[in-house]
This record gives C-alpha cells, sequence and structure tokens, in this order.
C-alpha cells in the first residue's frame, strides 16, 4: 500500500471524492476509464461526473444539456462510486469549474478531500480557465497523463509549470486541496469528436461507449444526419 507522511493512502482518502467535468457529447470509455483508474489509484470515495451546461471554452454544443445528462447516467448505472451531478446543466451561463468546486464546498465543508479529474488536454489549457489558480483553494488536481512519457501533445506554459512544481505531490496528511498529481493512465484514443462523426456517417460506434449510451442515441437520433 502507497504511504504518504507515515499514513497508508486508503487513511488518507477515505472518504475523498473525485469531480470529473466535461460536455460529454456523448460520454465514452475514454472518460469511465479514467474516472476508474482514477478512483482506484487515489482511493477516491465517489466520483461525480457533471455535464457542463454551457462549456466555456467552446461554442454551445449541439446536442441540448438534458440528452448529454441523460446520456452520463446510462452511462455510470451499475457502479455505486459513479453518479452524475446535474448541478452545471441546472445553472444558467458559462459552466465555471470554480463555480462547481465553491458550492460542492459548500455541501461537502472543508475538510473533505476533493479531487479534480483532468485529461492532460484539458490540464494545459488550465492558465486560460476562469480564476484558474482558485482552483487548488478548492481542490487538489489529478491529471491522466499516458504511461512512460508517450506522445504529448504539447507543453505547459511556464506560468503553469511553475505552480506543478510547487504542487507536485505535496499531499499532506488529508488535506482537503492543494495539491498535484501526474497519473499514468491506460491510452485510449476515444474522443467524442470521432464517435459524432463516424454516426453522422452511419458507421458503427459500437465498443467505444457503453451500450446502454448508444441505444439512447439512436432512440433520440442524436448525431445522426436525416
Ligand atoms: N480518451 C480519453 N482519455 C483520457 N482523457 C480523456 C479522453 N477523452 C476525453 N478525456 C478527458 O475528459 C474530459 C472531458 O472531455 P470531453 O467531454 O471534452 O471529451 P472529448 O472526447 O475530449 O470531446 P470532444 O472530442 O468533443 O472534444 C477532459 O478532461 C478530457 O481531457
Ligand atoms: O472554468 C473554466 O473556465 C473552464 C474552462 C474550460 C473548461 N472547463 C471545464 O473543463 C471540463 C472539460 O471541458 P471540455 O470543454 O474539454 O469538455 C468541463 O467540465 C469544463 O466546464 C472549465
Amino acid at each position: 500500500m502507497g504511504r504518504a507522511g507515515g499514513w497508508p493512502r486508503a487513511r488518507l482518502a477515505m472518504h475523498a471524492v473525485g469531480v470529473f467535468g466535461g460536455t460529454f457529447d456523448p460520454i465514452h470509455f475514454g472518460h469511465l476509464r479514467l474516472a476508474e483508474e482514477m478512483a482506484e489509484a487515489l482511493g477516491l470515495a465517489r466520483v461525480l461526473f457533471i455535464p457542463a451546461g454551457q462549456p466555456p471554452h467552446r461554442g454551445t454544443p449541439r446536442t441540448p444539456a438534458t440528452h448529454r445528462l441523460e446520456m452520463a447516467r446510462r452511462a455510470v448505472q451499475g457502479n455505486p462510486r459513479f453518479t452524475v451531478d446535474g448541478r452545471e446543466v441546472a445553472a444558467p451561463g458559462p459552466s465555471y469549474t470554480v463555480d462547481t468546486l465553491t458550492s460542492l464546498r459548500a455541501e461537502l465543508g472543508t475538510e473533505v478531500p476533493v479531487w479534480l479529474l483532468l485529461g492532460g488536454d484539458a490540464f494545459l489549457s488550465l492558465p486560460t480557465w476562469h480564476e484558474w489558480r482558485r482552483l487548488f483553494e478548492l481542490a487538489h488536481l489529478a491529471v491522466a497523463t499516458r504511461p512512460n512519457g508517450g506522445a504529448q501533445t504539447g507543453e505547459p506554459s511556464s506560468e503553469l509549470q511553475q505552480e506543478i512544481a510547487q504542487r507536485r505531490n505535496h499531499e499532506t496528511r488529508d488535506a482537503p486541496a492543494g495539491s498535484v498529481r501526474m497519473q499514468a493512465m491506460t491510452p485510449l484514443g476515444i474522443s467524442a469528436t470521432a464517435i459524432r462523426t463516424a454516426l453522422a456517417r452511419h458507421e458503427s460506434a459500437r465498443y467505444l461507449l457503453p451500450d446502454a449510451v448508444l441505444d439512447y442515441i439512436h432512440e433520440h437520433r442524436l448525431y445522426i444526419q436525416p
């Protein structure tokens, strides 16, 4: 068992909560596998999947938020550690992560360790996020990376590099927030864009996402051009 500061990791993270935001248009196995591997590595008691109502850094998704929310719900069904949280879909305006974490903190209290889960591409854009430095007051950050370095999609900006250098692996006993962890995950070259493209061309997207999500897509004729 991993130890930090002399305490077994499972003890450290007993009630830790993972927060995983995304456009999820649609949710796929890359998302689910990231959450599963993070939950295991960080000893998370639960992971909240939070579909963005209005993703701040991209145009309004063509798929209404209610469908993206429902697909996420179907995807996590049967996993007692995973739940879907609809607060960003319910809130007006851009879905800023700092606002989401602030509202979660109001519910969870200041003591519970919270881990914001991010893919490598989302992490690289962090310095462009709304009040990004405040995120470290509210949560730890866990970034999914390719094992053994892998092919990098870019380098962190110098301000992000400085922040990582200070915070990397600085988890102290039971700390609720403030550190950064790079976590190697099984590389899965799945993207929502590729799934939308395949479906629009009437090609198969099977085995890229759960059958329950694919059934929902077909039921509601999402992504499929008439
Ligand atoms: N295959 C994958 N492996 C690891 N992380 C992923 C993968 N796909 C998405 N992510 C991460 O999941 C989070 C939410 O991603 P998002 O909902 O934008 O999915 P996407 O597949 O990247 O979508 P799109 O193709 O529409 O940009 C982001 O942090 C992103 O980096
Ligand atoms: O808070 C921000 O400014 C911010 C800027 C860009 C992205 N995010 C969040 O990052 C997550 C992944 O975004 P996306 O666009 O890659 O799906 C999603 O939860 C977004 O709300 C948040």
